[in-house]
């Protein structure tokens, strides 16, 4: 058989070849998306590798994620092997300040109406955060002056206006894309920690457990939003066991369309491994940028395409090959960790999504990499009202 006539069997064979692959294909990939779904007028959007409409592409990653909603803690464990919980903390430690600011706010408020507490000196271990550290102070605290500590929970007494003052209180933090709330329980632990711990006429003070109890009725919610009702059940359900439950408020909704929080009402808006999901992320940047308060921070951790020269191609493999077949072994779903794997392969470089912020009115955008720039943190403040 000479060349020219195997060119026309394989030739003529075309569409056969081409229809039985598009159904091997449509077969083991249940995110590719039927051709009679594509209108040809309407925007494409990634969707790992493929392109698909903005309707598919939000019901499909609502799909995705409720398929490993149950998984979804136990695989970052093992993708990561356990480097996804250094990163959320990173995001968490931005905020110190500002939630250093509102604890020791709590407290001026509550000391100022004449609440006993009973003040300590402690060491200087404001820069530690450690529940080591703070079992350790407790233990040298009440070790020095246990009787001090007995308090009286009748002088604990504030008028109704005082405690609308508290409730209503300025400070806002919503957690975009929060899933199961790992972002919120880290934001949580912290304010806790600096409510426990605080400074006052440069001493150190510690607050007990049982004056504690009485603060906490005073502490802000914090706003979980996601547009996924499954990985929000999970996260209340972590919530409960950690106690957390009362500090935060499960709000089902999208980024891409906040119709519940009202224009320039939140400081702080964190998101978290959310945005590479977004089926359209500059709608998602004006809401967010809507919803911050003037002088409001808007932080975003994600993954970044990988560039590194080195690390790369072990990286790109590892993403690849081994991350859909760990899906598939622990979460039953190989297609919703390919997707993982291909969504950080097509995301925007971080100097693409610092540039983005910049176009949607947010300032001062810096960005920060780890782990041979696995990931980023983006920065960026709102200024004006507008
Ligand atoms: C559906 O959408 C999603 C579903 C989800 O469940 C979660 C998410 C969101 C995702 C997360 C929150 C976390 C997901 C985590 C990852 C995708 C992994 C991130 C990668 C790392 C932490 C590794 C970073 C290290 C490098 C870039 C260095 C070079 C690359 C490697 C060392 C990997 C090399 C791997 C091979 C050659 C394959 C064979 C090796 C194995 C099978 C051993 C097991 C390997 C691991 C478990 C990879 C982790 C490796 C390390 C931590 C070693 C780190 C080493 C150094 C830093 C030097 C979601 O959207
Ligand atoms: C990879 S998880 C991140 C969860 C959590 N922030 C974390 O860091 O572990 C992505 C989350 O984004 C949510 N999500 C995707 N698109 C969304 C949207 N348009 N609005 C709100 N949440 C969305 C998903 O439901 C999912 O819970």
């Amino acid at each position: 058989m000479n060349s020219t006539k195997i060119w026309n069997i394989y030739h003529n064979t075309y569409i056969l070849r081409n229809y039985v692959g598009t159904l091997i294909r449509k077969e083991r990939n249940i995110f590719t998306t039927p051709s009679s779904y594509f209108n040809s007028s309407e925007r494409l959007y990634n969707f790992g590798f493929q392109k698909v409409t903005e309707n598919i592409k939000s019901k499909l990653i609502h799909n995705l994620f409720s398929n490993v909603s149950n998984k979804y803690d136990i695989m970052n464990d093992l993708m990561s092997l356990g480097i996804h919980r250094i990163w959320k903390t990173q995001l968490v430690n931005e905020l110190d300040l500002y939630l250093k600011y509102h604890s020791q706010n709590l407290h001026e408020e509550v000391y100022k109406n004449e609440i006993l507490i009973k003040e300590q000196e402690v060491i200087d271990t404001s820069h530690k955060y450690d529940e080591k550290v703070l079992n350790e102070e407790k233990e040298q605290i009440n070790s020095i002056d246990n009787e001090q500590y007995e308090t009286n929970e009748e002088d604990i007494c504030l008028t109704m206006e005082q405690k609308n003052n508290l409730n209503n209180s300025n400070n806002k933090i919503l957690d975009l894309a929060g899933g199961t709330g790992d972002i919120a329980f880290r934001i949580i632990e912290k304010y806790i920690y600096f409510l426990k711990i605080y400074k006052t006429n440069n001493t150190y003070c510690y607050i007990d457990d049982i004056i504690y109890k009485k603060y906490e009725q005073y502490i802000p919610r914090l706003i979980v939003c996601d547009i996924n009702k499954d990985m929000m059940e999970v996260g209340k359900k972590r919530a409960i066991e950690l106690d957390y439950n009362k500090y935060i408020m499960w709000l089902n909704d999208s980024a891409e369309n906040l119709k519940s929080i009202k224009t320039n009402s939140i400081d702080i808006v964190t998101l978290s491994f959310g945005i590479r999901n977004f089926t359209d992320i500059s709608k998602a940047l004006k809401e967010i940028y809507r919803v911050l308060k003037p002088g409001g921070r808007f932080l975003c951790l994600e993954f970044c395409k990988p560039t590194y020269e080195i690390v790369k191609p072990a990286y790109t493999f590892y993403l690849n090959q081994c991350i859909p077949i760990l899906g598939m072994i622990v979460a039953n779903s190989k297609d919703s960790y390919k997707y993982l794997a291909e969504s950080i392969q097509t995301f925007l470089t971080p100097e693409e999504l610092a540039r983005l912020m910049f176009e949607h009115k947010f300032i001062n955008v810096t960005y920060t990499t780890m782990t041979f720039d696995v990931v980023a943190i983006h920065s960026g403040y709102k200024l004006s009202s507008t």
